[in-house]
């Protein structure tokens, strides 16, 4: 399993400490959730942030951009450093041209989907992108209840992918922790996102490396 601890829950105020640790752990990729205050009511951390944490990692830079019209920023994001590129499907206008320009920036494409969104619209677009991440809680705020209907569209998703033969990963996104992380697993989640269940745990560490091997 992929684990993309969510930054989103990290402590700002010292999150040399937070990226130093993550950097220590078993995690593969840091996950972080850009907001722009209008696709989500909330908003994070941008850019110059993501730029002054990029020394502190090898790992991979998973950017969950929850923004409106992220084609103006493709760019911008790639020079802060980020590899893996994420865009809400429900954000995107032309969607095709958007994952075009990351992959053509040297990034990792991924589209996300909201919990109102069938995957089944993903159709049209499967052959395109390297990734799909499927919120599993309405986007914006980490602390969420999972919502359990996320296993439905994660064995759809996954049917789909093995019946085309696509090597496109699935990433779960919003309440996920130790007690669910096997089911997600199980009905075919790679990469799981987990902020509150990593960070507001006693020992992040462990927590990270229980999530890694939930299916060992
Ligand atoms: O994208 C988002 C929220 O919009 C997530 O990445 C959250 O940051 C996950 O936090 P938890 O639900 O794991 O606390
Ligand atoms: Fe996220």
């Amino acid at each position: 399993m992929i684990i993309s601890p969510s930054l989103l829950a990290a402590n700002f105020l010292d999150l040399q400490t937070d990226c130093k640790m993550l950097d220590e752990s078993e995690a593969d990729w840091f996950h972080l959730d850009v907001m722009d205050g209008r696709f989500v009511n909330n908003i994070s951390y941008g850019l110059p942030v993501i730029q002054q944490m990029r020394p502190t990692t090898k790992k991979l830079f998973d950017v969950h951009l929850m923004i409106e019209e992220p084609e103006k920023y493709t760019e911008a994001f790639r020079k802060a450093g980020a590899d893996i590129l994420t865009v809400h499907f429900e954000a995107c206008r032309h969607l095709h041209r958007n994952i075009q320009q990351i992959k053509e920036m040297g990034m990792v494409a991924g589209v996300a989907i909201n919990p109102h969104t069938p995957v089944q619209m993903l159709q049209d677009i499967l052959e395109e992108v390297d990734l799909v991440l499927i919120m599993s809680v309405n986007p914006g705020f980490g602390g969420q209840k999972f919502i359990p209907h996320t296993y439905n569209k994660i064995r759809t998703l996954r049917q789909r992918i093995d019946q085309l033969g696509l090597p496109v990963k699935i990433e779960i996104d919003g309440g996920v922790d130790l007690n669910n992380a096997r089911q997600l697993a199980e009905a075919g989640a790679h990469v799981l996102v987990a902020g509150s269940a990593v960070f507001h745990s006693p020992d992040p560490k462990a927590t990270i490396s229980a999530l890694k091997h939930i299916t060992d």
